[in-house]
Order: structure tokens, then C-alpha cells, then sequence
């Protein structure tokens, strides 16, 4: 095992170990569940996360962001993705993976600028040199189908990337799915503010949640014995409520969002926000309802897109459905397919938000 990663699970031990003297027994039993998936997670967000800052800071001074050029973030995604897989195959090498990004636009003579940037990322950001068949080989660790039996991570290397694009927030998302539930969950926001009260301040949050083990935040980069719990807002009033959804509207209809408000008498605005940083959101307390609410029928959301949030804001006392109120269902394969949209609430006003949403989605829910 990596010495940062032991140095991590010790520091998480000594952590929980002082929070709660009478429940010591009970934590040297939970400390044990999925401790080394927890702190190899965490290394993996972390070395991604870096990735895709680098590659960021490279756009600004470079000045192709304001272009609009896509291609840089392109290698962030493969970049991210290489090396989360990597890391994965390491301590894993038995647990398949559901990613997003596979390697088809690297391959051949066309792909070779695109392969040779993403080889010389990926090297800088993991121990052992990777030649350019092993970082090809990583990211298409990702394929795999998913499914109701035995374990499987689904990473989505990049969330959010046009968040990322612009500066603002993205995320790296990675979870393990066991007989088709979310055990863990990491979320790496290397732009959300530390404080939210102070958006100006520090940047970088990671998100972090074991079932049955509530949700904690820490600085991105920093130590394990420096994490705080997170707990949903306790508003019980949807009145005092504040939503937040997708900045496109092409992801989430902000009309059907502004009806929804209307019905629970929010008067604030929405906060438009990229990625899983969302859920993170809710999690901690500084938005108390995500709306996601389906603008193309069709459209089967992916695991790796919720999977990560969602167990975040169940372990931090939220909860998270469909449009309907169904439970999102990990267990069908790299999609949703059983879902429609996604509910996310602190446990005060869920059930209001589910029947405004209901009412509003009515004729939709019926035809769907
Ligand atoms: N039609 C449609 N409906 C819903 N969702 C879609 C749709 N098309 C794409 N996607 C997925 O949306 C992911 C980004 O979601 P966000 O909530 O961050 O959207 S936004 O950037 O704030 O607009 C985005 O994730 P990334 O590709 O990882 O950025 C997509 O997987
Ligand atoms: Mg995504
Ligand atoms: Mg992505
Ligand atoms: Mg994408």
C-alpha cells in the first residue's frame, strides 16, 4: 500500500477515534468498512484533481480558453480518467469500472497529437511510467456494463466540463456500486470556496461518504485528520427554502424549476451551478433542494453523473430520488434507466419538493 495512503487511513482512524469516545467499539468495527477503498479513492480524486488544474493553468496562460478551443479539456477528461484507472488497477486490479471516456479519438495516426499530450499528463501525475498502449489500456478499464451483482467503480473523470471550461466549478466523481447500491463516494471540487460564506476565499473541496458512515468534507490536498462532517440543512420551511440546477438549461428545464419554486413560495434564486459540486451543495447545507428535471424524454442519465453525489447526501441526513420519488436505481447497467430526473433535499422539505414536483411534471410523468 502506497505510504500516503496507510498515513491517510491512520489519520482517519485518530479522527473518528476522538469524536466520539463511547461509540469505540462501534467505530473499530466501521473504521474496518471499505477503509482502504475510502483512502484510495481519496488518492485518486486528489491526483486527478491535479491533473485537471494543470491542465487548466496551462489554458490560461496559454490564452486558448477564451478561444473556446475544446480540445485541451478533452485531454484533462483522458488525463483524469487515466490516471484515476490506473490507481484503481493497482490496489484493485480485480474491481472493473464504469467511466465515462474511452479511448477511441486517441488511437491511430489521427489521435497521436491528442495520445502524446495525455501520455506526457499522465506520466507527471502518477509514480510509474506509462507507456502509451498502459495509458490506453487505463482509460478503457472504463467499459465496463455495469449491473445488479458484485463490484464496480464508475468514475466521471471530469463533471461539470463546461464549468471547467469557464473557470468555475466542475468536479472529479468516483464511487463503488456493490449488488447495485452506492457504498462510497468521493467528490473532488478544486474550484468550490472552502467557506461558502466566503466565495472570494480558499478553493478546494473534498467530498467524502461511506454508507452508514455519514459524510465529510476536507480541503482538497490536505490531510484526513482535518475532516469535518457534513449535515443537510435543517429548514423546514420550503418558503426559506434555496434550490440550485444545472447552468444549462439544456440539462435541467429552468422553467419547470421556476414553476416548482413558484408552488413552494421560494423567493430566492435559483443558483446555477456545474457538476456534482450540486450535490455537495445540499450535502453541506448551502442550498437545500437540487432540481434536475428532464428537457428531452429520452435522455437515461449516467451513473457516474449521481452516483458519487448520492451518497453524499444520503450520509450527510438528505435525501435523493427521481422526479417521481423513486430511489435512483445504480443497479441497470452505465445508465438510469429506471429513473427520470433527480430530486436531491434536505430531509425538511423533500417531501415538499416531490409533490411540486409531481404537480408540475404531471402530464410529462403520465406520457413518460
Ligand atoms: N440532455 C441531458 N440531460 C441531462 N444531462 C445531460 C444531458 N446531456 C448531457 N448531460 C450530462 O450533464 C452533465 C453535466 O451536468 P450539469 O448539471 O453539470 O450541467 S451544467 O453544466 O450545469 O449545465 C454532463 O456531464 P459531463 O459530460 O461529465 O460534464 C453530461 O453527462
Ligand atoms: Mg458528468
Ligand atoms: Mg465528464
Ligand atoms: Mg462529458
Amino acid at each position: 500500500m502506497a505510504p500516503g495512503i496507510a498515513a491517510c487511513m491512520r489519520a482517519r482512524r485518530s479522527y473518528r477515534a476522538g469524536t466520539a469516545l463511547t461509540a469505540a467499539m462501534a467505530h473499530s468495527v466501521r473504521v474496518a468498512h471499505l477503509a482502504k477503498e475510502r483512502a484510495v479513492a481519496i488518492e485518486a480524486v486528489e491526483r486527478a484533481s491535479r491533473v485537471c488544474t494543470a491542465v487548466f493553468q496551462r489554458l490560461v496562460t496559454e490564452e486558448t480558453l477564451t478561444k473556446k478551443d475544446k480540445s485541451p479539456v478533452t485531454v484533462a477528461d483522458f488525463g483524469a480518467q487515466a490516471v484515476v484507472n490506473a490507481i484503481l488497477e493497482r490496489h484493485f486490479p480485480d474491481d472493473p469500472i464504469v467511466g465515462e471516456e474511452d479511448s477511441k479519438d486517441l488511437r491511430g495516426e489521427d489521435g497521436r497529437a491528442l495520445r502524446d499530450k495525455v501520455v506526457d499528463l499522465v506520466n507527471a501525475a502518477v509514480d510509474q511510467t506509462m507507456s502509451a498502449d498502459e495509458v490506453l489500456g487505463a482509460i478503457d478499464r472504463g467499459q465496463y456494463a455495469g449491473g445488479a451483482t458484485g463490484r464496480h467503480w464508475t468514475l466521471d473523470p471530469i463533471d461539470g466540463t463546461k464549468g471547467f471550461l469557464r473557470g468555475e466549478q466542475f468536479a472529479v466523481c468516483l464511487a463503488l456500486i456493490v449488488d447495485g447500491k452506492v457504498r462510497l463516494g468521493v467528490v473532488g471540487c478544486p474550484n468550490l470556496p472552502v467557506d461558502a460564506s466566503q466565495p472570494l476565499g480558499d478553493r478546494g473541496v473534498l467530498a467524502v461518504a461511506v454508507e452508514g458512515e455519514g459524510a465529510f468534507q476536507r480541503r482538497l490536498h490536505a490531510p484526513s485528520d482535518l475532516e469535518t462532517p457534513m449535515r443537510v440543512s435543517a429548514v423546514a420551511d420550503p418558503r426559506d427554502a434555496s434550490f440550485c440546477e444545472s447552468v444549462e438549461s439544456g440539462h435541467s428545464s429552468h422553467g419547470d424549476s421556476a414553476k416548482i419554486a413558484g408552488l413552494l413560495g421560494i423567493h430566492r434564486e435559483s443558483a446555477r451551478m456545474d457538476s456534482q459540486c450540486k450535490y455537495v451543495a445540499v450535502a453541506r447545507g448551502n442550498a437545500d433542494i437540487y432540481l434536475r428535471l428532464p428537457v428531452d424524454g429520452s435522455y437515461e442519465e449516467k451513473i457516474w453523473d449521481h452516483a458519487a453525489g448520492n451518497i453524499i447526501v444520503h450520509e450527510a441526513g438528505g435525501r435523493v430520488s427521481d422526479v417521481s420519488g423513486a430511489a435512483l436505481d445504480f443497479s441497470a447497467g452505465r445508465t438510469l434507466k429506471h429513473n427520470k430526473g433527480v430530486v436531491a433535499a434536505s430531509g425538511g422539505v423533500f417531501d415538499a419538493a416531490i409533490a411540486a414536483v409531481k404537480q408540475t411534471l404531471a402530464d410529462k410523468l403520465q406520457t413518460a
